[in-house]
C-alpha cells in the first residue's frame, strides 16, 4: 500500500516537530515502526523487541544484540557491557600490581644487603688480574699507577682498585688518548659580540687542566668550543694533532654539565647504570656493567644512597652534593678518554670535593684528559691541577703549569699573601679586585685587559725560558717550584705527540666498539620510562582518570536520547513523511569527544619530551642515539594513551550507547588521542615548560573545531577551504564516527541527503582511521625533528 500523506493539520504539525513523528492520521497513512518494536514486511504487524535482540525506531527486524549487552525486551538500543567488564577486570589487574610492586621495593628496602663489588665481580674479574699497558705517558701499567701514584688511603680500598682496572681496561688504544691544540680560538655569535677571542694553547693527553675566571668570563664557552658543542667562528681546534671536529669524538668524551642533569624518578643506581649500559662497550656482558657500576657507585661515595630516588629541587631526595655526584658518576662509568666538568665541586663539602678531585687525578695518570673549571678550590685541588687556564673577558690571562701560576702574577708586580689560598688570590687579580696585593698604581684602571695584553706578550717571548729569571723560585708560593723539563708550560709548545695513522685507527676501532646497538638503547630507554611512569604512578592514573571522566561527561549528554542520535529523510516512497531532521548529533558527539580527548591528553603529553629537554641533551651529547631514545620513549607512552582511550571509549559507549561498535570507537579514539599526544609533544618541545600545558590545549581545541561541524564541512567546501580543514586530525575523526553511526540507518534514511547537508563522506571508514595514523605519525616525526634541530642549536 502506498502511503498516503493527510495534509498537515497544525496540531499534527506541532507533534511532528516535538515529538519527532505523527500520529496515525486514519488508516491509510503509513507510519514509522516505534523503537522497541520492530514491523516486519507487509507492514501490517508490530512485535515487540524480544530480549537479547533491540529495535531501533523503524526496525523491520529485530537487531542482534552483542555478546553480554543488556538487551530486556522492547530495547531500543544494546548497552554493550563486555568492554566495561574488560576495563574493571584490567583496572583490578593493575591494582594488584601496583600493590605487589609496592611490597616489593618495600621488601628491598629493608634488605640492604651487604654490597660489594667484587662480590658482583665474577668473570670480568679474572679478565681485569691480567693487568694492561696504559695509554699514560710515561708508559705504565694499571699496578704501577696504584703502587706509587694515588694516594694510600685510596690504593687499599678494593673497589678503588676494580674501577681503574676497568678505567684501564677500557682506554687503552695504542698508546695514544686525547689531545688538543687550539690556536686563535674566536666565538662570535653575533657580529660585535666576541665571547672568545684569540685563546690559543694545548692540552696534552693524560693532563689535568683547571679553567678559573670570573662569571661570565667564557669558560663553559671555551670547554664547548672544544668539546665541539658549539662552532667557533674563528681559529682551529687539533685533536692529536690533526684538525678534527671534536663532536665525531662523542662517544669517547665525558661531559659533567653545570647543572645535575640526572633523572629524578629513577634512583642513584638507576641512572649511573643506564649510562654505563649505552655507553660502555656491546660486547661487555651486563654482570661486568654491574660490577663497574658498584666500583663507581662506591668510589664517589653512594653506595648507601644508591637505592634511594635521585629526586629533584622540588622534591629532593639525596642532597644537591650527592646529585652532583651521581652526575660524575654517569661520566665516570662511560671511561672517557677526555673529561669535561663544569665545576664539579660547586654545592659538595670540601672533603667530599677532594676526594671527587684525587679520584679524577688517578684517572688522569691512566691517561684521561681532565678539564675542569672551577670556582673557589681549596688549596689541595688546587695545586692538584698539573695545569691553568685562566680566562677573563674571553681572553686567556695565563695558561700553563698550576705550579708557575703565583711566579707569574708575582714577575707582575703582584704580592700573594703567603697564608691565603692561591687559587683566592689569583682569582681576585683576575677579576680585578687584586689591588690591594700590589703598590703599583698602573693597575688599577682596566686591569683585566693589561692582564690580557701582558699575557700575550709574554707567551710569544715565552715566558718559562730558562734564560728568564724573571720568575725567581722564591716568587712562588705555595707549591713547590722546580725548574724542571717536566714542568714547561705545554701552551706555549706544540704537543709532542702526533697520532699515527695506525692510532687514529685504533682511536676508531675503540669508538665503534663504544656504546650499546640501537635495538638495545632503544630497549633500555623504554625501560626506563616506563620506571618513570611507574613511579609517577599518581599522574599516570589521573590521566586515565581524567580519560573515563570527559568519556563519561560526554556520554552523559547523549545518554537522555537513548541512541538515536539520528534523525534524517526516510527513503522513497515515505519521504513525504519525515519529521524533523537532526544532523547535528552525531557529528557534535564527535566534536564533543575530540575536545574532551584533546583536554584530557595534550597537558600530559607536554610534558614527555617538555621535561626532559635536557637530559636528551646531554645524552645526546655523549653519543647515545637520539633516534633510539625517541623511539624507547614513543613506545614508553602507548600503553599510556591505549588505557587512557580504552576507559574514555568504555565510559561513553555505556552512556551515549551509539551505533557504531566499540571496537570502531575504541580505534577512533584511540587514533585521535595518538594525533593529540603526537601535536602536545611537538608543541612541548617548542614553547617554554610553563607555557606547554595551555598551549597545547588551545592547539588541540583549535584541531577539535577544524573537525568539520562548526562550522559544517559542506559551508567550509563552499569556501574551498576543504584542504586545510581536511588536514586537522578532528575532520577524519568525526567523519568516522558520523559515518559509522549512520550506515546501519541506511535501511531506513536517505544517507547521500546527510552526507550533502554534513559534508562528509560516509563508508571509509577505513581511509579515515589511516589518514588519523598518518597524522599521529607526522607530528612524532616533527616532534623527532624538532628534538634533534634543537639539540644541535644549543
Ligand atoms: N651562544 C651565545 N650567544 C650569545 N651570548 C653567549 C653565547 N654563549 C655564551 N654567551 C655569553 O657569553 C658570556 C660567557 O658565558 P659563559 O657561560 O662561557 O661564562 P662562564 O665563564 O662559564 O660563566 P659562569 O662561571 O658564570 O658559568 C656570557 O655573558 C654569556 O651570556
Amino acid at each position: 500500500m502506498p502511503p498516503q500523506f493527510c495534509p498537515a493539520t497544525p496540531e499534527c504539525q506541532a507533534t511532528r516537530y516535538s515529538k519527532g513523528k505523527c500520529p496515525p492520521q486514519g488508516i491509510y497513512e503509513p507510519v514509522v515502526c516505534d523503537a522497541g518494536y520492530y514491523c516486519p514486511p507487509g507492514g501490517k504487524r508490530k512485535l515487540e523487541c524480544e530480549k537479547g535482540t533491540y529495535c531501533p525506531m523503524g526496525s523491520h527486524q529485530p537487531w542482534k544484540c552483542d555478546f553480554g549487552a543488556i538487551c530486556p525486551p522492547k530495547s531500543q538500543r544494546q548497552v554493550v557491557t563486555v568492554p566495561f567488564g574488560f576495563l574493571i577486570a584490567f583496572d583490578l589487574m593493575l591494582g594488584i600490581i601496583v600493590v605487589i610492586g609496592y611490597a616489593v621495593s618495600a621488601w628491598r628496602k629493608r634488605r640492604k644487603t651487604a654490597y660489594s663489588p667484587i662480590a658482583n665481580l665474577k668473570e670480568g674479574a679474572d679478565e681485569l688480574a691480567d693487568d694492561v699497558e696504559l695509554i699514560s705517558r710515561p708508559k705504565r701499567s694499571v699496578t704501577t699507577v696504584l703502587e706509587n701514584e694515588v694516594d694510600e688511603d685510596l690504593s687499599s680500598n678494593p673497589d678503588f682498585k676494580i674501577f681503574m682496572r676497568f678505567i684501564g681496561k677500557l682506554i687503552k688504544t695504542k698508546e695514544v688518548g686525547l689531545s688538543f691544540e687550539f690556536d686563535d680560538l674566536q666565538f662570535e655569535p653575533k657580529p660585535g659580540k666576541k665571547i672568545l677571542r684569540n685563546v690559543s694553547g694545548a692540552i696534552d693527553s693524560g693532563s689535568m687542566w683547571a679553567i678559573m675566571g670570573g662569571s661570565g668570563a667564557g669558560k663553559s664557552t671555551f670547554v664547548n668550543v672544544l668539546m665541539g658543542k658549539t662552532k667557533n667562528t674563528g681559529g682551529s681546534i687539533k685533536v692529536n694533532g690533526h684538525p678534527k671536529d671534536m663532536s665525531k669524538y662523542k662517544k669517547l668524551i665525558g661531559y659533567v654539565p653545570q647543572d645535575d642533569i640526572v633523572l629524578p624518578e629513577l634512583t642513584v643506581r638507576e641512572n649511573i647504570l643506564h649510562s654505563a649500559r649505552v655507553r660502555l662497550p656491546m660486547t661487555w656482558k651486563d654482570r661486568d656493567i654491574q660490577a663497574f657500576v658498584d666500583s663507581v657507585i662506591s668510589c664517589i661515595g653512594l653506595s648507601h644512597v644508591q637505592h634511594s630516588l635521585v629526586g629533584d629541587a622540588n622534591k629532593p631526595v639525596i642532597s644537591g652534593g650527592q646529585r652532583k655526584r651521581v652526575s660524575i658518576g654517569m661520566e665516570l662509568t662511560a671511561a672517557p678518554m677526555a673529561i669535561f666538568l663544569d665545576e664539579p665541586t660547586s654545592g659538595l663539602d670540601a672533603t667530599s670535593a677532594s676526594s671527587i678531585m684525587r679520584l679524577l687525578r688517578a684517572i688522569t695518570k691512566l691517561g684521561v684528559t681532565t678539564i675542569t673549571i672551577i670556582h673557589q678550590p681549596r688549596e689541595q685541588i688546587f695545586h692538584g691541577f698539573d695545569n691553568l687556564l685562566l680566562l677573563g673577558n674571553g681572553s686567556e690571562i695565563y695558561a700553563g703549569p698550576t705550579v708557575y701560576a703565583s711566579a707569574y702574577f708575582a714577575s707582575l708586580g703582584f704580592t700573594l699573601p703567603t697564608r691565603a689560598n692561591p687559587a683566592d688570590t689569583i682569582m681576585d687579580i683576575i677579576t680585578g679586585n687584586g689591588r690591594e696585593y700590589t703598590t703599583d698604581p698602573s693597575w688599577t684602571e682596566r686591569p683585566v685587559d693589561r692582564l690580557i695584553e701582558e699575557w700575550r706578550t709574554r707567551s710569544k717571548l715565552n715566558p718559562f725560558d730558562d734564560d728568564d729569571m724573571s720568575l725567581a723560585p722564591t716568587a712562588t708560593l705555595g707549591s713547590t717550584f722546580e725548574s724542571s723539563p717536566s714542568l714547561r708550560p705545554a701552551l706555549s709548545r706544540p704537543v709532542s705527540i702526533i697520532s699515527s695513522p695506525e692510532q687514529e685507527h685504533s682511536l676508531l676501532q675503540t669508538m665503534k666498539k663504544r656504546g650499546a646497538s640501537w635495538p638495545a638503547q632503544m630497549y633500555y630507554c623504554f625501560k626506563r620510562s616506563i620506571t618513570q611512569q611507574v613511579r609517577n604512578k599518581g599522574s599516570f592514573f589521573f590521566e586515565i582518570g581524567v580519560g573515563a571522566l570527559a568519556g563519561g561527561i560526554i556520554g552523559l549528554s547523549a545518554f537522555a536520547a537513548k541512541g538515536q542520535l539520528f534523525r534524517g529523510l526516510y527513503l522513497k516512497p515515505f519521504t513525504t513523511l519525515s519529521s524533523a531532521v537532526d544532523y547535528q548529533s552525531v557529528s557534535q558527539i564527535g566534536l564533543l569527544g575530540g575536545m574532551a580527548i584533546g583536554l584530557a591528553a595534550s597537558a600530559p603529553a607536554v610534558k614527555v619530551f617538555g621535561e626532559e629537554k635536557l637530559i636528551f641533551n646531554r645524552e645526546v651529547s655523549s653519543g647515545h642515539s637520539s633516534s633510539a631514545y625517541y623511539m624507547g620513549k614513543m613506545l614508553s607512552v602507548l600503553p599510556r594513551i591505549c588505557l587512557s582511550s580504552l576507559h574514555f571509549s568504555v565510559f561513553m559507549g555505556i552512556l551515549a550507547t551509539p551505533l557504531m561498535s566499540f571496537n570502531q570507537m575504541f580505534a577512533a579514539n584511540l587514533l585521535y588521542f595518538y594525533s593529540v599526544y603526537g601535536l602536545a609533544s611537538c608543541i612541548g618541545m617548542i614553547v617554554k615548560r610553563e607555557d606547554g600545558p595551555l598551549l597545547a590545549v588551545m592547539a588541540s581545541l583549535i584541531i577539535g573545531v577544524l573537525g568539520g561541524v562548526a562550522p559544517p564541512l559542506s559551508k567550509v567546501k563552499q569556501w574551498n577551504l576543504e584542504g586545510l580543514w581536511r588536514m586537522s586530525p578532528g575532520v577524519w575523526f568525526t567523519e568516522a564516527y558520523v559515518s559509522q553511526n549512520l550506515l546501519p540507518l541506511d535501511y531506513l534514511y536517505m544517507l547521500e541527503v546527510a552526507s550533502a547537508q554534513t559534508g562528509f563522506k560516509f563508508g571509509q571508514y577505513n581511509v579515515d582511521m589511516w589518514i588519523l595514523l598518518a597524522i599521529g605519525s607526522i607530528y612524532r616525526v616533527f616532534a623527532f625533528v624538532l628534538l634533534v634541530t634543537m639539540a644541535r642549536v644549543r
